[in-house]
């Protein structure tokens, strides 16, 4: 984890950051393919992640994009069956992936209770950790080419919550998180160590509630209080945010 400079982008509005996210995003991926023939992208769970996957598929340049060659990877899950509705992939997939020609092969589904380690929390994260670490070329993760963080308004980020345990299990790519202060309790989560693998992090932030939150992470403030202050990526790491939530900058 370094502590490089970040760059704030504000936006009018919720509207606007998700739309203008998903166009950047959409940019970032044909980029990533154009280099090295596959991008890596990490989704993030929340409302204005769930925008911003909503206005990738109903963006103009949403085919400049070959969906067949994108991994899809998720930096934080909630512990729960396949299709449940709060589960941010069964998000992800009503608000962009179902719209998308896929090659299944590459979304890469964090663990469900209905999978091959049942409730076995710790087993599941472990399987997710050696699921990235198949496709990290010789790095415990892949260096994705953009790593997408929505913020709760106490700081945390994938399910990496202030003064929480789980803050600390950097020994792995991936931890199984209990007693989250958000529901549902169980989770799995990247730790920063995985994060901090990402060529971009982009923490996407929306609404006054997060502005205290944001003005914290983005002067780089206690990582346990805040742990957004504590995610960078190794080429650029970005705060999109509408004007409420840059209220405190
Ligand atoms: O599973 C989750 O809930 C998340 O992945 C979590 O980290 C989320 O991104 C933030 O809590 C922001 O969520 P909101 O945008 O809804 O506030």
């Amino acid at each position: 984890m370094s502590r490089q400079a970040v760059s704030v982008v504000r936006y009018g509005s919720a509207e606007l950051l998700a739309a203008a996210t998903a166009d950047r995003l959409l940019t970032a991926l044909a980029d990533a393919q154009a280099a090295r023939g596959v991008a890596h992208l990490s989704l993030t769970g929340g409302t204005i992640g769930g925008k911003t996957l909503a206005a990738v598929a109903g963006a103009a340049g949403r085919d400049a994009v070959d969906w067949r060659r994108v991994h899809f990877w998720w930096s934080d899950e909630r512990f729960l069956p396949t299709g449940d509705p709060e589960r941010n992939a069964t998000q992800a997939q009503d608000a962009l992936l179902d719209a998308l020609d896929l090659d299944v092969s590459t979304v890469h589904y964090p663990p469900a209770t209905d999978g091959p380690d049942g409730d076995d929390l710790d087993a599941a994260a472990a399987r997710y950790a050696a699921e990235l670490l198949q496709f990290g070329d010789g790095a415990e993760v892949p260096a994705f080419d953009v790593l997408l963080l929505g913020m709760g308004p106490d700081g945390h980020v994938a399910s990496l919550f202030p003064g929480h345990p789980g803050l600390a299990r950097d020994e792995s790519s991936v931890v199984g998180i209990r007693e989250s202060p958000k529901p549902p309790p169980l989770r799995v989560s990247f730790t920063f160590g995985a994060i901090a693998r990402a060529r971009q992090v982009w923490l996407v932030a929306a609404g006054a509630e997060k502005a205290a939150a944001v003005a914290r992470g983005v002067a780089a403030g206690e990582v346990s209080e805040t742990p957004a202050a504590g995610v960078f990526g190794t080429e650029r790491t970005l705060w999109l945010v509408d004007e409420a939530a840059a209220a405190d900058l």
